[in-house]
């Protein structure tokens, strides 16, 4: 199928490419010429004088494109035509919005396949989670024009007749900072609330992948947004900083680690804005022995090795109850080893490459001091090199299940943000839950069981129950629509049937 990028030339030509029958992109035939930067409703040439980054290709190692970042001068043109777009947009009613917005939802469902490809491209994912993603990013901008019309302020009654009201009003210009892992969804999981509400926003992406957010920003413009409503402006901490000060700028979200969250939660606090942050995480996944094991380990994999583990929510500490453990750790590393390690553009790949050299370095280290602190690699943890030539400078790695694990080592403590699961054995449930509660950086959690806490086998606690039973005994914590008695039936007679 013969996909021509708009915006993007293309090294080799696409007409030879449809000859040989293959996808219009593949590794290695992509360079990025247009600028990067979109205010204003144009994309944008950086400053003349600066020292450019260079955005790498990760499937690959090739540069891509190369990187101006953003200094005071384009940052504040940024910031007024999203100022001046903020003017129209924020007059327009809820429903006037929504139709705009649903407009740039069909063009992302139109181009799915052409996002995807630049998001593999410049940040090394599957194809198949890249248009997930895009997915995800249409359906947030869905989401988001529905609630666009429902906004709506309160009466209030006083005493004496009078009455108050409140009114929604949109805050202004706000600032979106994002992370490399989601590139395009976070570009548009948060312009689609701030949008909705009446808001205008200028969005960083991050300098390691700023390709799709500027897409985004086209896609807008072409669904009818006033201009300088969605704007992108490319760069690194500076730019970030500069963005976060401005004193027109009246909100800040943030997508990224913790460090540079609380940096920007402090200069956001000098100007006495408000702050959205979205940060790292290490959060746990609970693996009981009652689970069901082919869902258990399948949900492991999945909170370890989606998008080569470079996921906020990922469950990296896996803790299993130690009657199936043997059993756990079996089937996961057999199923780990058979991940098709590749080339991100091809179909059959499961696991692609890492966003850069120097965080595949870290994440290689943090397996190396894992061995040093006594945990044991059962497999992976080692840089791969595919056979396709084409790939061999590439950021790749095998995906790693470490065993032997404690609490106290630093890959159960820090954020590895790498394809690289520890599994941790427990006894109890109280003390899983300690556990699995000691840390800092608690985001998400699963659990994977056929019982509700208080229902395990064993266990004796007793729980607000959530639905009323109908069989009539006070104990019972049966769910209402599960429960197979009829009124006139006991709880015991359930049992014994
Ligand atoms: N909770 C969530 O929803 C998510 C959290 N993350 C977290 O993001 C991290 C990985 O992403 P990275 O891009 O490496 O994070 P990062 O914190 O290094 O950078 C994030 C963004 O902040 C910008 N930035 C850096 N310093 C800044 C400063 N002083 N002022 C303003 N902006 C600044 C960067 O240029 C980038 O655009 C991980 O910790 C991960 O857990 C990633 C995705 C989702």
């Amino acid at each position: 199928m013969l996909r021509r990028l708009a915006s993007l030339p293309l090294r080799r030509p696409a007409a030879a490419l449809l000859a040989a029958g293959v996808r219009c992109i593949s590794s290695g035939s992509v360079e990025i010429t247009l600028p990067l930067n979109f205010w204003a409703g144009k994309r944008r040439t950086g400053p003349e004088k600066c020292s450019k980054d260079i955005v790498y290709e990760p499937a690959t190692g090739r540069v891509l494109c190369q990187l101006e970042p953003c200094g005071a001068v384009e940052v504040d043109q940024a910031v007024k035509a999203a100022k001046l777009a903020f003017g129209y947009w924020s007059k327009m009613s809820g429903m006037e919005r929504a139709r705009v917005m649903i407009e740039a939802a069909h063009i992302i469902e139109s181009k799915r396949e052409e996002i995807a490809e630049m998001e593999v491209v410049n940040n090394g994912k599957s194809i198949t989670e890249a248009r997930l993603d895009v997915d995800s990013a249409r359906l947030c901008i869905e989401y988001y024009a529905g609630l666009a019309s429902t906004l709506a302020g309160q009466h209030v009654q006083l005493p004496g007749g009078s009455f108050a009201y409140t009114r929604r009003e949109p805050l202004g210009v706000c600032v979106g900072i994002g992370a490399w892992n989601y590139p395009f969804q976070i570009a548009a999981w948060k312009s689609a609330p701030a949008l909705a509400c009446g808001n205008s926003m200028v969005f960083k992406p991050s300098p390691v992948t700023p390709v799709t957010a500027v897409m985004l920003a086209e896609i807008y413009a072409k669904a009818g947004v006033p201009e300088g409503l969605f704007n992108v402006v490319q760069g690194g901490q500076e730019t970030g900083s500069l963005l976060c000060q401005h004193p027109d700028v009246a909100k800040v979200s943030f997508t990224g680690s913790v460090p540079t969250g609380q940096k920007i939660m402090e200069m956001a606090s000098k100007g006495v804005k408000p702050v959205t942050l979205e940060l790292g995480g290490k959060s746990p996944l609970l693996i009981f022995k009652d689970s069901d094991l082919e869902n258990a380990v399948r949900g492991a994999l999945m909170a370890n090795f989606l998008s080569q583990g470079q996921v906020c929510s990922n469950g990296t500490r896996v803790f299993v109850q130690k009657d199936i453990l043997p059993e756990f750790v079996k089937e996961v590393v057999k199923r780990t080893q058979a991940i098709e390690i590749g080339d991100p553009l091809l179909e059959s790949t499961r696991m692609g490459a890492l966003v850069s050299q120097p965080h595949l370095d870290k994440v290689l280290s943090f397996v190396d001091r894992a061995k040093k602190e006594g945990a044991t690699v059962l497999c992976g943890g080692e840089s791969y090199v595919p056979s396709d030539p084409k790939l061999r400078g590439g950021y790749y790695m095998t995906p790693c299940v470490l065993g032997n694990c404690t609490d106290d080592m630093t890959c159960v403590k820090e954020e590895i943000f790498g394809p690289v699961m520890s599994v941790l054995p427990f006894e109890t449930e109280d003390e899983v839950l300690q556990r699995a509660n000691d840390t800092s950086l608690g985001l998400a959690a699963g659990v994977f069981t056929r019982h509700r806490a208080g229902e395990r086998p064993g266990d004796d606690r007793v729980l607000l129950p959530t639905e009323d039973c109908v069989c009539g005994d006070g104990r019972c914590r049966q769910p209402l629509l599960d429960h197979p008695a009829t009124a006139s039936q006991s709880c015991a007679l359930r049992q014994r049937l």
